[in-house]
Formats: C-alpha cells, structure tokens, sequence
C-alpha cells in the first residue's frame, strides 16, 4: 500500500463527522493502518447551506452530495461517507457504492417535551419535522396533530424542541445513537406502524469505479447483509421516482440470502396508503425492489400521484 493518506470527504455536520469518525476507525482496525493514513475533508453541500426551506421543495435528494462528488469525480477526494438515507437513486457516472458498514437501529426515535408517545400527545399537539414520510406516517396515526416543518441539524432541531417551537419531533434513532443521544428518545417507534426510510441506520462509502487502491480498502468493511437491504430499499425508491414529492418508507432485512421486504407509499396528508410485501433472494435484492416499487405504483393507480401534485 502507497503512504499517501486517503482523503475522506463529508460534509461538516456533528452527525456527518461521527460518521467519517467511525468509518476511519473501522478502517484503522481493519488494516492496521494509523490515522496519519486518512485525512478527513470537510466539505459544505447545498443542503446544508439551505436550512430555511423544506428540501423537497428545492429538488429534494442530491442537495447534500453534488459538491463531495464533484472531488471524488475529479481525483481530490479517494472516498466520501454518507448516510445512505441522503443518497440520489442515480449517481453521477464513474462513481459507485463501494461499501457499507453494518446497519445501525432503522427505527425512528419519537422525542416529546411534555409527554413520552406519540400516541400521547394532547388533541391539536404541534410536531415538527422535516421528512415527508413521517408528516404523513404522523397525520396518518394522528390527524389532529398540527405537524410544522423542522428542519437543520440534530442540534438545531432539539433547540428548537426545547424553547416550545413544538410538542415533539421525530428522528433517526440511528444518528441520535451515532451522536451519543441515547437517552434523548422518550419513545422508540415500531416499524410496523411507523416503517423506516429506504436505507435509513445505513451508512456507505461512495467512491470511483476503477480505483483498486481505495477498493481494495474498502472492500475489508464492507458489510453483505447491509449492501443487500439498502439496494433492495433504493430499487423500489427508484421505481418510485420522479414521484420525489411522495411519503415512502421502505424496509428489508436478510437473513441466510433470504431478504425480507415491506414497502408503504402515502398521500401527504396520510388519508390514502399502499403497502407492498415480498420476500426473495438476498443476490437479487435491487430487483426484487424495484418490481416492488412497480407492484405498488400498479396498485395505487395513477390517481393516487396526481392527487396532491
Ligand atoms: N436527512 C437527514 C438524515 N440523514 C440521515 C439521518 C439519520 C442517520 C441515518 O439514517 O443513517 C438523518 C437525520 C434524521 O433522519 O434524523
């Protein structure tokens, strides 16, 4: 192995950081390799600069990594750590997903500042966030609730939370845990009525088709069972796209090459809701995804986009 360190791109957010942090250290051990081998780039995206707008309203996915693979593109960075939850279905050419660690929790965290559960919130509760999944997952359970726009980072949203702007929020118990905020969630939602994002507690590395050096890196941590679920989530995410405005969620687990797949679409306001299930090999996961998403949107019909669009 060359001495030149690798230069690993993110972006500047706590979350972000915790991520490139964990993957380094992973690398470290993997190969026994010390720090002075990896060089964390810090980079600014689109959507971290924009924090006063709902991203879906800006174009949506590819707002937190234009600018990181523009350098990947280009040779500046060897590799960049992303949450695969923020990755377009459609990457740039030359680029890949050349690894993924090992799923954290896919579950969202329910955080309340009066009272511990969703189910508990008080007729006409305001909850903030962000995700058009789960205003509608929200609306869909509660739709008393006035749900506002929450947007920022961890930090900024439990701020926000706490000087009353909202009852409650809802995020990603993998990034409160990657965060060390355990013991923020007051409620831990189950998939099966509040189902995940695709490829949500995923974190992947993307980097250039063709470099074997740093494929070759990477190929030490790269986790099978996460590759597959994440490629399963991001099929029916694709076959769904151009739809980029709908509530999805999407979930599939592997267990012995068999995957597991349950997907949900709903109308923003969370009245109408679709659900998919399927099961397959784990070696055909991004197929079974995608006819997944077909299976769905032939179910839905086509009324169901053109409702709220
Ligand atoms: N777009 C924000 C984003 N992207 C990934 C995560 C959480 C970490 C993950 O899903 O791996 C979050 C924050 C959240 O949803 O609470």
């Amino acid at each position: 192995m060359q001495t030149k360190p690798f230069r690993i791109g993110t972006r500047g957010s706590p979350l972000a950081l915790a991520q490139a942090h964990e993957t380094r250290a992973r690398l470290m051990a993997a190969h026994g390799l010390p720090e002075e081998m990896f060089e964390v780039v810090v980079l600014s995206t689109k959507g971290d600069r924009i924090t006063d707008r709902s991203l879906a309203l800006i174009g949506g996915k590819g707002l937190f990594t234009e600018e990181i693979e523009a350098q990947l593109s280009s040779g500046d960075l060897d590799f960049a750590v992303h949450s695969s939850k923020d990755m377009p279905t459609r990457l740039p050419d030359g680029l890949h997903l050349s690894a993924f660690l090992p799923r954290e929790d896919v579950r969202d965290a329910f955080i309340g500042r009066a009272v511990p559960r969703l189910l508990d919130l008080p007729e006409g509760a305001t909850v903030g966030s962000a995700s058009l999944r789960r205003q509608a997952l929200i609306r869909r359970l509660r739709p008393d609730l006035n749900v506002i726009v929450f947007r920022g980072q961890v930090d900024t949203r439990l701020a926000k939370l706490a000087s009353g702007e909202a009852d409650a929020t809802l995020l990603a118990y993998a990034g409160l845990k990657r965060l060390g905020k355990l013991d923020v969630p007051t409620e831990i939602l189950d998939p099966a009525v509040f189902p995940p994002a695709p490829a949500q507690g995923a974190i992947c590395i993307e980097s250039r088709i063709g470099d074997a050096r740093t494929g070759d890196l990477l190929a030490a941590i790269d986790d099978a069972a996460t590759r597959a679920a994440v490629a399963c989530e991001r099929g029916f995410l694709a076959a769904l796209d151009g739809s980029c405005r709908t509530p999805i969620a999407g979930h599939a687990t592997v267990a012995g090459g068999e995957l597991s797949f349950r997907g949900m679409i709903l109308t923003p306001d969370g009245s109408q809701c679709h659900e998919i299930e399927t099961t397959g090999r784990a070696a055909e996961a991004a197929a079974l995804g995608e006819a997944a998403g077909r299976a769905i949107r032939e179910k839905a019909g086509p009324g169901f986009f053109e409702s709220w669009a």
